[in-house]
């Protein structure tokens, strides 16, 4: 491959990917890519196949038919592991952090099981390595936990918790970023401070995100797709895709977009205020 044919090549790719549970086809024929260093969102209404969708691309789930390939190399045959070695980090719906640990042994334990080390070293500090320890400073530090990086994990805010999930993911060194529904439960204040962090993040690390906020969804996505009984029905620019009437109509009829997600907050006129400042986070 030469190095112009690489600069372009996409950091996810989907080719006609499906998944069916018996009768039930969850995902339908996707094909999508996401472009190396994007922030792209995957949107739809509850069951739509989101998660099913990230399952097959983490290789959390086979998929029934179809190819997934990261920068170009097709992992469809690849285990979860495999991938997570490869570069692909992701953070879940439901929280998959330690409560009874501290938010730098959190992050650290990913880091250690991705570097293949198991959890022997939680038995002895000193078969942490150093290297593992900066790491996770690091990771605690780039979503500005410093502060709160040796308390138990199971004090902190909802929001800070997630923004923990992301520094575990962030551990894992990962290329291509998954967030499933990051903002869930967060109040604007915190979905805006998690809106900065994900801006934050390194440029050339790809970030694909699920997410019912769509306000946060317009602020983070350049280019959004959208779900549909398992079917790709609207993938493009944000603004494109935000006025598509596909979508509109697929979903609505003459209602608003914001209408369609069971989870999104009402239309403008009552829409809470998401503030352009950063607050502080409650202790
Ligand atoms: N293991 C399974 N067995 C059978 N059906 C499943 C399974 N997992 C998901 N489904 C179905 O697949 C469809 C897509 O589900 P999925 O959870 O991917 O949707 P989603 O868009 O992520 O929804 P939500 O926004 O509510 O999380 C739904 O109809 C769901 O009931």
């Amino acid at each position: 491959m030469t190095a112009d044919a690489h600069a372009v090549t996409p950091a996810l790719t989907l080719r006609n990917v499906t998944k069916r549970y018996g009768a039930l086809t969850a995902v339908d024929d996707v094909s999508l890519e996401v472009a190396k260093g994007g922030r792209h969102a995957l949107i739809g209404p509850n069951g739509a196949g989101k998660s099913t969708l990230f399952n097959l691309v983490s290789g959390g789930l086979p998929t029934t038919s179809g190819q997934v390939l990261f920068a170009g190399e097709d992992v469809t045959s690849r285990s979860a592991a495999w991938r997570a070695r490869r570069g692909l980090g992701k953070t879940f719906q439901h929280s998959s952090l330690f409560l009874s640990m501290n938010p730098l042994d959190n992050v650290a334990l990913a880091a250690q099981r991705v570097a293949g080390k198991g959890m022997s070293w939680l038995t002895s500090s000193a078969k942490r390595t150093s290297e593992i320890d900066d790491l996770a400073e690091q990771c605690v530090a780039d979503v500005g936990l410093t502060d709160r990086s040796h308390i138990m994990t199971g004090t902190l805010s909802h929001g800070e918790r997630r923004q923990l999930e992301v520094a575990v993911a962030l551990a894992t060194r990962p290329r291509l970023l998954l967030l499933d529904e990051p903002a869930a439960g967060m109040s604007p204040a915190e979905s805006q401070r998690f809106a900065e962090l994900v801006r934050s993040l390194p440029q050339d690390l790809t970030v694909v995100i699920i997410e019912h906020d769509l306000d946060l969804v317009f602020q983070l996505a350049e280019r959004v797709s959208v779900l549909h009984l398992g079917a790709l029905i609207a993938d493009g620019p944000v603004d494109e895709v935000r006025e598509d009437p596909r979508v509109q109509q697929a979903y609505l009829g003459e209602g608003s977009l914001e209408e369609l997600f069971h989870d999104a907050p009402p239309p403008a006129s009552t829409a809470p205020t998401v503030p352009t400042t950063t607050e502080e986070t409650p202790a």
